[in-house]
């Protein structure tokens, strides 16, 4: 069997090779031609799925080993009945340790009591709930919105968006969508964002494009933390000049949340092969106990994982697509033995 896989996917020759030849190309190149031959298909978010890429070949599981879908015509994939299975979950825990420890940076450098804000999480899926549940740990007051939950479930405890938009601290965690009922493409604009103030603490860790950022460059904030961006990789400087925190769309990239990404898809392909899966695969992370005493939650937190060099290390806007392939190791929270509390969920 002939495999095509994303060469930024965690572990990808010890995870894949059983089930036959790798080709491994970065996922930005991955195109007609590379995929013509193959059985497999294995992505992150770099490689657009679609008719253009497909059409030519005999594919017959695309993987991706990332949440977002907005790379994935799935339609297509559908009428074409080619198997599609997607990470779903893998780096929630990730994307929610950088809105935390975004929000104790900023405290301390703003001197705030981080208990006496409220937290409007726009997108309450699986990293607005490990968001939101850290949040409680930590007696911050959440506000949270999500209608296509609302439309199915009496979740009588959510707001409208406007209301989440009017709290202390904003953070979308929607997925990038154009259609259906509740389309978040450009979901805070210029119709909303008066509901943001010079005193909202605005973070986007979504999707480029969820917020208008030709709005957003105009308007004053307390401080802006983006992590996704219109365009990527030609982010907009004026934004990342002025930002608190401009970091090259990392939030989701723990050593945890990219292996889970691989290893989700792996258990699906077993399952689609009918393969026995290895037992030891879940075994490849082993950072063993790592010890920390930064005395604070604010040095805990930065000495497990200072965002602040990712926004250094794009300082050079060229850098950001390297930077990304050749992501440090960020151990998630679970790893640590640490004198301070960590909230973890
Ligand atoms: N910056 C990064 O590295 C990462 C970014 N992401 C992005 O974050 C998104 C969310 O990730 P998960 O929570 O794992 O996905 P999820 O699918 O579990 O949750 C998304 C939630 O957004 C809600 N939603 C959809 N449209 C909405 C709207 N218009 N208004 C309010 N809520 C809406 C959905 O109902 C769902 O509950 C992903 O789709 C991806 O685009 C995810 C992981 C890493
Ligand atoms: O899971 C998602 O969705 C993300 O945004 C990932 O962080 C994307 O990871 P890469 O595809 O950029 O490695």
């Amino acid at each position: 069997m002939k495999l095509v896989i994303d060469n930024t996917c965690y572990a990808y020759k010890e995870i894949f090779d059983c089930f036959g030849e790798i080709t491994a190309i970065a996922g930005r190149d991955i195109n007609a031609s590379s995929v013509k031959d193959a059985d497999v298909l294995i992505v992150r978010s770099r490689t657009q799925v679609n008719q253009a890429l497909l059409s030519g070949s005999q594919v017959k599981f695309v993987g991706s080993t990332v949440v977002g879908l907005d790379h994935v015509d799935q339609d297509y994939l559908k009428a074409k009945g080619t198997q599609f299975f997607s990470a779903q979950g893998c780096n929630s825990m990730a994307v929610a340790e950088f809105v935390i420890s975004t929000i104790v940076n900023l405290a301390n450098e703003l001197n705030f009591n981080y208990q006496k804000k409220t937290l409007g999480i726009i997108g309450v899926g699986n990293v607005g709930t490990r968001l939101a549940e850290k949040s409680k740990l930590m007696g911050i007051k959440t506000l949270l919105n999500d209608p296509p939950r609302q439309m199915h479930e009496s979740l009588d405890n959510f707001v409208d968006l406007n209301t989440a938009l009017s709290a202390d601290i904003v953070t979308f965690h929607t997925p990038l969508t154009v259609d259906g009922k509740h389309p978040s493409y450009q979901l805070l604009n210029e119709n909303n964002f008066h509901h943001i103030t010079n005193k909202t603490i605005l973070f986007n860790a979504a999707r480029g494009g969820v917020i208008k950022e030709a709005i957003w460059q105009k308007h004053k904030t307390l401080a802006n933390i983006i992590d996704c961006w219109e365009d990527e990789p030609n982010i907009n400087p004026s934004l990342q000049n002025t930002a608190y925190l401009a970091t090259p769309h990392i939030a989701g990239h723990s050593v945890d949340a990219k292996f889970m990404g691989s290893f989700i898809v792996y258990k699906a392909l077993c399952a689609f092969l009918g393969e026995k899966e290895d037992k030891n695969i879940r075994n490849l992370i082993n950072s063993g106990e790592l010890s920390i005493d930064g005395g604070n939650l604010k040095d805990t937190l930065n000495e497990i994982y200072d965002f602040q060099q990712d926004a250094n290390a794009i300082k050079d806007i060229n850098n950001f697509e390297d930077y990304r392939r050749n992501y440090p190791i960020r151990y998630e929270w679970h790893h640590f033995k640490s004198k301070t509390a960590l909230p973890i969920a």
